[in-house]
């Protein structure tokens, strides 16, 4: 209930932060419809009363005439303050979700969180009036209880009361709601990632060559029957809930009734408070209807501003063009959950100019070396240094300003379908001018295409191939000229041709710079400063192409000799 409140207060902080002149409009307009009512009762009882009939007669023409055009009008301008509201939540989350650091998007339950949070901006975007409807409701019950209460004390007191019910079943409702909305979430996210498979180009592709794309529809249908239970199991709990407190209400209502009549009201009073009841029961009807809405939209406006708040704005990242040597020293790392350490006192370093390649076979242990150098992972043991300052001490150093000292190319790069210029500019946190992005772009397929082109086929741009798209990826990492560069397989997708045009280019650029390459191909691996042979989460082995080919019986001859029989 406290929930409800403060979630009812911060819906109008943002309204008054985001749109005030409408919500004022919306506030006036509100509190005028809220005493029409009121106005009624009073008006009916003067007219049946007798008298001069005329009065009576002329407000009531208004009462009732202005009641539903500024309904009307009072919508539309709740819509309008709505759709602002929901603009400002969304490009909040948006520029949230920016925020995330790598460590935190590895963690499922903020993923989860965002995704929650993305499906709570229609909720909460709606609540903006709502807390305003609940007060005009409210004033509608308090200024009907006071006009007949005039009438007759004990009919005016059973009215009010009559608000109970229905607060108390949606406080119940928002309990049962809050349990299961995380459920219909979890549901929904694993539908919509089933769904995103089924229908992007290449996972799409995949699936209708297989033809088996029928079975990612049988899990999606899995997914989504779980959500719609769970949800129609709270519809049908809340609906009993408002069943109930509909009955209360009524009687409660007819109680009021009873006791105007009993209580020997005349004619037109009894008239003029029967209306006034019926006008109080759709007030409270609608008071019911608003507060349920905040109460439903609780849990999720939670979850909205728990995760708003666990990314506040930071620093902007800077890049770090030099740096003298980065290392792991004695480091060992075991992922949460698993048997056993996946890196047991691994010791790394590389120096500027120096090119540094990583080798072992798949699932030997090099990703999880480089993340626990990028700083996405953070070591059981050991130490990661960069210019021979410790990095596990955020004191020393923010992730932030960790990160400045990376261009990191993964195995799984981005293929942003943006504009050229958008997607290569990318590669830098500053704004990126359009002769950067041409010297980024030297040498590529896309040296010669307008920067505008719009890149991928589901937006109506250019198809690009996955080798094209790596090299987009290494055209970020070039613009970004961040002092260390680390390329996990950076041309896995590209052409024999095009990789010696990389690595020749590697070469040539690498004194200023420290590179570090995963790769698995014997040829690129001769002009390394260093090599260290990965094996089973150990260095086994360490030092030039040459040293470790001599070396028969070793892991590294063991991995390339082949490789360098073909030649
Ligand atoms: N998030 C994770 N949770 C648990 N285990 C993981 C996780 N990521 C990787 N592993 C495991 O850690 C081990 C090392 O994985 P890693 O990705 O570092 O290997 P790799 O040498 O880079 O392999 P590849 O050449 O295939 O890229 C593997 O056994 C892998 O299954």
């Amino acid at each position: 209930m406290l929930d409800a409140f403060r979630t009812a207060r911060e819906a109008l902080v943002d309204a008054v932060r985001v749109a005030p002149g409408w919500l004022t409009l919306y506030s006036a307009l509100q509190l005028v419809l809220a005493m029409l009512p009121g106005a009624q009762v009073v008006l009916i009882r003067d007219l049946v009363e007798g008298g001069d009939s005329w009065p009576p007669l002329a407000g009531l023409t208004v009462v009732v005439g202005a009641m539903y055009p500024l309904t009307q009008v009072s919508n539309g301008i709740g819509q309008r303050l709505m759709l602002r509201l929901r603009l400002q939540l969304r490009v909040e989350l948006a520029y949230a979700a920016a925020r995330l650091s790598p460590g935190r998007l590895a963690e499922p339950e903020v993923v989860a969180d965002l995704e929650a949070s993305q499906a709570a901006t229609h909720p909460m975007s709606d609540l903006a009036g709502k807390p305003v409807q609940v007060l005009s409701a409210a004033v509608t019950s308090v200024v009907l209880c006071v006009t007949i209460a005039s009438i007759n004390l004990l009919s005016g007191i059973l009215v009010l009361t009559a608000l109970v019910p229905t607060v108390l079943a949606f406080t119940l409702i928002s309990r049962m709601e809050a349990r299961g909305w995380p459920k219909v979430g979890a549901y929904e996210r694993a539908a919509a990632y089933a769904t995103e498979q089924l229908i992007q180009q290449r996972p799409g592709t995949e699936l209708a060559v297989l033809g088996s794309a029928w079975k990612v529809a049988a899990l999606i249908a899995d997914s989504r029957s779980r959500a719609t239970r769970v949800l129609d199991r709270m519809i049908r709990t809340a609906l009993n809930f408002e069943l109930a407190a509909a009955l209360v209400t009524v009687m409660l209502f007819g109680a009021a009734l009873v006791a105007l009549v009993t209580g020997g009201a005349n004619g037109g009073a009894a008239a003029a408070a029967v209306a006034g009841t019926i006008t109080g029961l759709n007030a409270i009807r609608q008071c019911g209807y608003a507060f349920g809405s905040i109460v439903t939209a609780t849990p999720q406006a939670m979850i909205y501003r728990r995760f708003i708040s666990s990314v506040p704005a930071g620093a902007s990242q800077t890049v770090v063009p030099l740096v003298e040597s980065v290392a792991l020293e004695n480091v060992t790392f075991q992922y949460p959950g698993a048997a056993g350490p996946t890196l047991r006192d691994v010791s790394i370093v590389a120096r500027r100019g120096e090119m540094v390649a990583l080798v072992g076979v798949n699932g030997a242990g090099k990703s999880t070396a480089i993340n626990l150098l990028v700083g996405t992972l953070k070591p059981d043991g050991g130490r990661v240094l960069i210019n021979s300052h410790m990095c596990r001490d955020a004191a020393t150093m923010t992730e932030t300003e960790r990160l400045g000292h990376f261009g990191l190319l993964v195995q799984e790069f981005g293929r942003f379908e943006f504009t050229l210029r958008d997607t290569v500019s990318l590669g830098t946190p500053a704004t990126a001018p359009d002769d950067a992005v041409r010297r980024a772009l030297a040498g590529t397929f896309a040296a010669d295409l307008p920067l505008d082109t719009r890149l991928g086929q589901q937006w109506g741009g250019t198809g690009i191939s996955g080798g094209q798209w790596q090299r987009l990826a290494l055209a970020r990492i070039r613009l970004r000229a961040a002092g260390v560069w680390i390329l996990d397989e950076p041309t896995s997708a590209i052409d024999a041709e095009a990789e010696r045009e990389i690595f020749a280019e590697l070469r040539q650029t690498s004194a200023d710079r420290i590179t570090i390459v995963v790769s698995h191909r014997a040829w690129t691996l001769r002009e390394m400063d260093r090599i260290y042979v990965i094996d089973a989460g150990a260095v086994v082995q360490q030092g030039t192409y040459a040293e470790l080919m001599s070396q028969p019986t070793g892991r590294f001859a063991q991995l390339f000799a082949a490789q360098e029989a073909e030649g």
